[in-house]
């Protein structure tokens, strides 16, 4: 452990946040996005945003160590971040990365699913609902620029944009691997996913719990470019550009075409999404794998 300000912060919390590592590349990284010195990052405590006006492009950091994994507070700043954004006449597309090194995120935070209340479940639930609906209807062009591992609720959040770019090493996994927690993926999940690679792929992931290695992801259609890890964030800003290249309009509304039924399924059946995700996450047996999973996590680490 590492004293900081007060605070008792894990060591590999500190060195995956990138900012003692990274200083020189993020200065070169900036040079690429365009981001001069007279632009201002704005954000939060857990999202870090990098506006690039002048491109109409916002890099979007998730910085939560260790792992990004969704705490309600990190679902809730993603939210506003967002909205903000998609508000913003400014901007036109967001890349969504992550600050740390290794990992994009870890999917739902595990400890908000285990010991809590009902009326907890229900609140994180919503907000969960909440970042989907908003990201996967986005009027904003989302690039994915996943630069670590992304698991269960961190392959969602990829799927929700609208192209994707995997990092090509051994330990940047993505997949739907909720079945190996004992877990299952919500309706809204398996939709996206069932878009994406299609039904029998899906059906295969959803089922073996599947994490993928980049090359497999990539044939099975779950990621559109496989990169070195340095490359990632210039090529989802070139894919970005390409993007941009369509007029907004046009392409805002053959997005909505496309999504709009699927997201339609969660927003019309919203609480009851919520009361169904309660009632199995309360169940014993449900609890009690999720605590083994979580203590597996920590002796592992
Ligand atoms: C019939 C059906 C009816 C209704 C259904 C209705 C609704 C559906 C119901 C439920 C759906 C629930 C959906 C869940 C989706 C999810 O996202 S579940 C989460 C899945 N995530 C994972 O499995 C990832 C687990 N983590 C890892 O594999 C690794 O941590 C990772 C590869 C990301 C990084 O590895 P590494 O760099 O080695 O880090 P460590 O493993 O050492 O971890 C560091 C610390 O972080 C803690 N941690 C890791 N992941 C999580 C997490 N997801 N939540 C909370 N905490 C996490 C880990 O314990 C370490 O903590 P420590 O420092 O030791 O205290």
């Amino acid at each position: 452990m590492a004293l900081m300000a007060g605070l008792r912060v894990p060591a590999r919390a500190l060195l995956r946040s990138g900012c003692w590592l990274r200083g020189a590349a993020l200065a070169g990284a900036e040079a690429a996005a365009g981001l001069g010195a007279g632009v201002r990052r704005f954000g939060s405590q857990r999202v870090l945003v990098e506006p690039d006006p002048a491109a109409g492009v916002a890099v979007v950091k998730l910085k939560s160590p260790p792992v990004n994994s969704l705490s309600l507070e990190l679902l809730t700043e993603l939210v506003i971040s967002l909205e903000k954004l998609d508000n913003d006449k400014t901007f036109r597309g967001i890349v969504l990365t992550s600050d740390l090194c290794g990992v994009f995120s870890a999917g739902l935070d595990l400890t908000e699913l285990c010991g809590r209340s009902p009326a907890h479940y229900a609140e994180y639930w919503r907000a969960l609902q909440e970042l989907w609906l908003r990201l996967y209807l986005s009027g904003l062009v989302s690039v994915a620029a996943v630069n670590g591992a992304s698991p269960a609720g961190g392959c969602l959040l990829c799927l929700s944009c609208d192209y994707r770019v995997l990092a090509d090493s051994p330990s940047c996994v993505i997949g739907p691997n909720e079945t190996r927690l004992g877990i299952v993926a919500p309706f809204w999940f398996k939709d996206c996913m069932v878009n994406t690679v299609g039904h029998r792929a899906a059906e295969q992931a959803l089922q073996l719990g599947t994490l993928f290695p980049p090359a497999e992801a990539l044939r099975v259609g779950l990621v559109d470019q496989v990169v070195p890890e340095d490359q990632v964030q210039s090529t989802a800003l070139a894919a970005m550009a390409r993007w941009l290249a369509i007029p907004d309009h046009a392409r805002q509304l053959t997005k909505s075409m496309m999504r709009k039924p699927t997201a339609d399924r969660l927003a019309k059946h919203r609480e009851a999404d919520v009361q169904s995700f309660v009632s199995f996450v309360s169940r014993d047996s449900i609890q009690k794998a999720l605590q083994t999973y979580l203590e597996k996590l920590k002796q592992k680490g």
